[in-house]
């Protein structure tokens, strides 16, 4: 059966003008299949980030083409953008940004209420099966604020995976957490991708993490010099 691709950068290039013009990617080109595991490495102020922010159809200054899912995002409205990303895009950041107040149940719960698409009582189901993979299902009542760094990053993963989306990208997803579960964070992104195949785009400084995905895309100085 033939690969069905996810999202195709072509010819993506970007300046910045403060405080002086800088281009911070240079002609990146690539595709990324559905049901891959992708990390984007590169040293530090390589362009990762500003790259992913253009991926994830946040950053929409740049030159160049996005398309996700056959669809062409370059070009189209803040509120389309808005409405693509919250059906078809899970983001985990390297900080979680529950909210402290509210319930592990009611944060993960949240991304859903805001699409309106479904009920209150299938979105809890939704939830629950979430927290579940997780291995968080007892935690659900807790305020997110009681739970452990770890464990709080796996609720802002069975948050950014709500609405099902197809692709998930994250921010150093790892990049606050302990060795132990950094390994529970990547194996549940390897299980996403080959049950569900949902795709995944993490930028990570962790070499073993990069190692151990499908595949590794490294920037230097804003250009791709590998993505094998
Ligand atoms: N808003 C901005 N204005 C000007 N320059 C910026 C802006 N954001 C980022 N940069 C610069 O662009 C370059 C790439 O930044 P970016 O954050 O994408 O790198 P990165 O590879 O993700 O780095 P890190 O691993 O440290 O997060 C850096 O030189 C950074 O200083």
């Amino acid at each position: 059966m033939e690969d069905k691709i996810a999202l195709t950068a072509t010819g993506i290039n970007k300046y910045f003008y403060q405080p002086e013009r800088f281009q911070v990617l240079v002609d990146i080109n690539f595709s990324v299949k559905r049901g891959e595991f992708l990390s984007l490495t590169g040293k530090s102020g390589s362009g990762k980030s500003t790259l992913l922010y253009i991926l994830s159809t946040m950053d929409t200054d740049y030159d160049g083409k996005l398309t996700i899912n056959d669809e062409v995002l370059t070009g189209q409205s803040q509120n389309q953008l808005a409405a693509f990303r919250n059906a078809h895009i899970g983001f985990v950041f390297q900080f979680h940004y529950l909210l402290p107040e509210f319930s592990v149940l009611d944060n993960v719960m949240l991304p859903a209420l805001k699409l309106g698409s479904k009920s209150k009582a299938e979105i809890e189901e939704k939830a629950y099966q979430n927290l579940k993979l997780l291995g968080l299902q007892d935690q659900a009542l807790k305020l997110s604020s009681k739970l452990s760094g770890g464990q709080q990053q796996r609720v802002a993963i069975a948050r950014a995976l709500i609405n099902e989306p197809s692709i998930i990208m994250g921010d150093e997803p790892t990049g606050n957490l302990d060795s132990k579960n950094t390994q529970i964070v990547f194996d549940i992104f390897r299980q996403l991708a080959a049950e569900r195949g949902q795709t995944i785009i993490a930028v990570t400084h962790d070499e073993d993490f990069a190692k151990n995905s499908d595949r590794v895309i490294e920037l230097a100085d804003g250009r791709i010099i590998s993505k094998n």
